[in-house]
């Protein structure tokens, strides 16, 4: 079995995030035993071209069996460019690309073929993290938890605190770190919190032909459509109790809220709906985090931080003031669970996931022929 091929203690894991916003694929080394983080190593940002964001874009929605080739070889072609070069690694974490998520319909669909990127890689990779956890009655998503939890002992915390991601659609983790391990009771609370970037990006895209609200500047100048915002925050999403998951275009509706709108007005309160759908998760918290920490593209956007701040007690920081990457943070995460997967370690619990019982998610190709090095 693998975990015999595997050298004991800390190993050197490559870890691979192809996110929601369909920019481009991180890779990202971490040392780390699956329980303890030891140190980070290099990192890289292989973006799609135009044409291949399209591919992508056209499949989304799409499950296995439908026509998926072209988008497979994007894909495919992204990641090996991507994760290949890097030196001394023992270990792949694959998370492929979502394309549909429905936890409590069809499953979730992450698109990529580990067991061709093991061949192509020379190396053993983790795959197909999600399905297990659905199997067992969990969301499948968030999965960035554990390390999240992992991060917070790397950082020295002894209080609760907490991390957002905001990429394509938000997540928030809880972490209490005087927790022995992320699987204990109370140790972690995660979910989604609710769109963030996705539809600013689908308003920028489609008015402005522009990718996104650089630096929030258009945000800026607009005023927010208080109605608009009141109707967003009557969804049933809101009103659940988490764990629970987004599929990325699961708001897609709220555009509508904001067509009537101006361009600025709309992204002003696109804005103001993906904040404060994160400060209705903040309420969640089981004790008040002494801060909450920001990772993902959306913390270069001060209009969305400075919304943030003005609505916390805690201070708001991007990972950065922890001494973390926030743009390689979900690459990291997916390096640090293959190993948890490679070892039999749970990468989701019920705080997490909603999952009946800790599982271990993740399927294990091996190539036939491995590199020494
Ligand atoms: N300077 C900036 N100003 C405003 N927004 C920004 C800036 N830089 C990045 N973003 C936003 O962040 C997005 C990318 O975020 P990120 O890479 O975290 O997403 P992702 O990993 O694809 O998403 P997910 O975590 O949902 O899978 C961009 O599409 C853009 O909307
Ligand atoms: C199904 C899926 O791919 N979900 C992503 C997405 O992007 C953000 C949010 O929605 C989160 O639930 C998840 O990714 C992060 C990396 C996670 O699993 O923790």
């Amino acid at each position: 079995m693998l975990q015999a091929k595997l050298p004991a203690g800390r190993i050197r894991a490559l870890g691979a995030m192809s996110g929601t916003s369909l920019d481009g694929v991180d890779a990202a080394v971490v040392e780390t035993d699956g329980t303890r983080i030891f140190g980070f190593g290099p990192s890289r940002y292989r973006p799609y071209t135009q044409a291949e964001r399209a591919v992508l874009a056209r499949a989304l929605g799409r499950w296995p069996g439908e026509d998926l080739g072209e988008a497979l070889e994007v894909v495919q072609t992204a990641h090996l460019e991507a994760l290949s070069g890097f030196e001394d690694i023992d270990l792949v974490g694959f998370h492929g690309q979502t394309l549909a998520h429905e936890p409590q319909g069809r499953g979730t669909h992450q698109l990529g073929d580990g067991d061709a990127l093991a061949q192509g890689l020379g190396l053993p990779v983790v795959w197909d993290f999600r399905s297990a956890d659905i199997r067992l009655g969990g969301e499948g998503a968030p999965l960035a938890p554990f390390y999240h939890f992992a991060c917070a002992q790397w950082m020295g915390a002894e209080a609760p605190l907490a991390f957002l991601n905001l990429g394509g659609v938000g997540n928030l983790t809880w972490v209490d770190p005087r927790k022995g391990r992320p699987d204990e009771e109370g140790a972690l609370l995660a979910f989604d919190t609710g769109p963030a970037n996705a539809p600013i990006n689908d308003v920028m895209q489609a008015r402005r032909g522009e990718a996104f609200d650089r630096d929030g500047a258009l945000a800026r100048q607009g005023r927010v459509a208080q109605g608009a915002l009141e109707v967003f925050l009557e969804d049933g999403f809101f009103l659940r109790m988490p764990p629970k998951s987004l599929d990325r275009d699961a708001f897609a509706d709220m555009i509508g809220l904001v067509t009537e709108l101006d361009d600025a007005d709309a992204v002003a309160t696109l804005t103001a709906m993906s904040a404060t759908a994160v400060l209705r998760g903040m309420e969640h918290c089981p004790e008040p985090p002494e801060r909450l920490l920001v990772t993902g593209g959306g913390r270069h956007n001060p209009v969305m931080m400075e919304m943030l701040r003005a609505a916390l007690d805690c201070p708001v920081e991007p990972v950065e003031a922890a001494g973390l990457d926030g743009d390689m943070l979900e690459a990291q995460a997916f390096a640090h669970l293959a190993v948890r997967v490679a070892r039999g370690l749970p990468t989701s619990c019920p705080g997490t996931t909603g999952v009946r019982a800790s599982v271990a998610g993740g399927t294990l190709s091996r190539p036939q022929r491995q590199e020494t090095g």
